[in-house]
């Protein structure tokens, strides 16, 4: 599969707030700092823009976007993700059968499912929620700083699971992330976006051996000693 974003252009009143374009043929990392546009991006797909902002889309994929059926969603904070007081079965939009399937997929017990979501630990929600974006069987999915909330651990965890769930169904896969150091093992693509442009896009090991822009070089430096510091 593949994905195409012709052009994407979001306003606010007279301003600009993003105008992009971009073309990935299995997963694709969209890397930027706070405010440079990628949650945007990622709602505009999802068509969950507020209604202050206008936008335009035009895309070329194999399927139509549409959320909860197309395209689904993974957010930053799995805490905040979830109806607290609803038992977590009913808050599956998928049949039974496929919650569980999904459930198995990301190593978590079907016993979860008769549990509320205060009863699981941050690493546990966000597999959880990964299972329920993925239990509507997308071809695309979104994924925003998936791995923010959770400690070390549970972030390599989540990574890894994600990078084996796809080989394993075949979605597209859109990352959206301010740290480089996260997409290395995840996605084959990635676009550089600052202020609501894309500066930079290419294979990830081209750009991550041989970035041509200032910018992207400044996010290596920071990533990397990010990292470093984690080690
Ligand atoms: N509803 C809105 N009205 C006006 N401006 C907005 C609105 N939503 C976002 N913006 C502006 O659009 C720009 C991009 O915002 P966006 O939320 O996409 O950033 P981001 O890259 O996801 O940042 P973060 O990593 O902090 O979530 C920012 O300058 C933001 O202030």
């Amino acid at each position: 599969m593949s994905f195409t974003c012709k052009e994407l252009v979001i306003q606010h009143k007279a301003k600009t707030l993003l105008h992009v374009s971009f073309s990935f043929a299995r997963s694709f990392a969209l890397i930027g700092e706070s405010g440079s546009g990628k949650s945007l991006t990622l709602k505009a797909l999802l068509g969950m823009l507020p209604h202050e902002l206008k936008s335009t889309l035009s895309y070329n994929a194999s399927y139509e976007l549409k959320r909860g059926e197309s395209i689904a969603f993974v957010p930053q904070n799995p805490f905040t993700a979830l109806s607290p007081l609803t038992k977590i079965e009913k808050q599956f939009m998928a049949p039974l059968e496929r919650a569980q399937k999904y459930l198995r997929m990301v190593n978590l017990d079907v016993d979860f499912l008769d549990r509320f979501p205060s009863e699981l630990s941050g690493g546990q929600l966000q597999r959880l929620i990964i299972a329920m974006a993925l239990s509507i069987e997308p071809r695309l999915l979104l994924l925003d700083e998936p791995t923010t909330a959770l400690d070390e651990e549970s972030k390599t965890t989540v990574l890894e699971l994600i990078a084996t769930l796809q080989k394993e169904c075949g979605f597209d896969l859109l990352f959206v992330t301010h740290d480089i150091g996260t997409i290395e093992h995840l996605c084959d693509e990635v676009g550089i976006i600052k202020n609501g442009k894309i500066i930079e896009s290419g294979l990830t090991q081209q750009i991550l051996n041989d970035p041509k822009e200032a910018y992207t070089k400044q996010l290596l430096a920071s990533g990397f000693r990010q990292r470093s510091f984690r080690e």
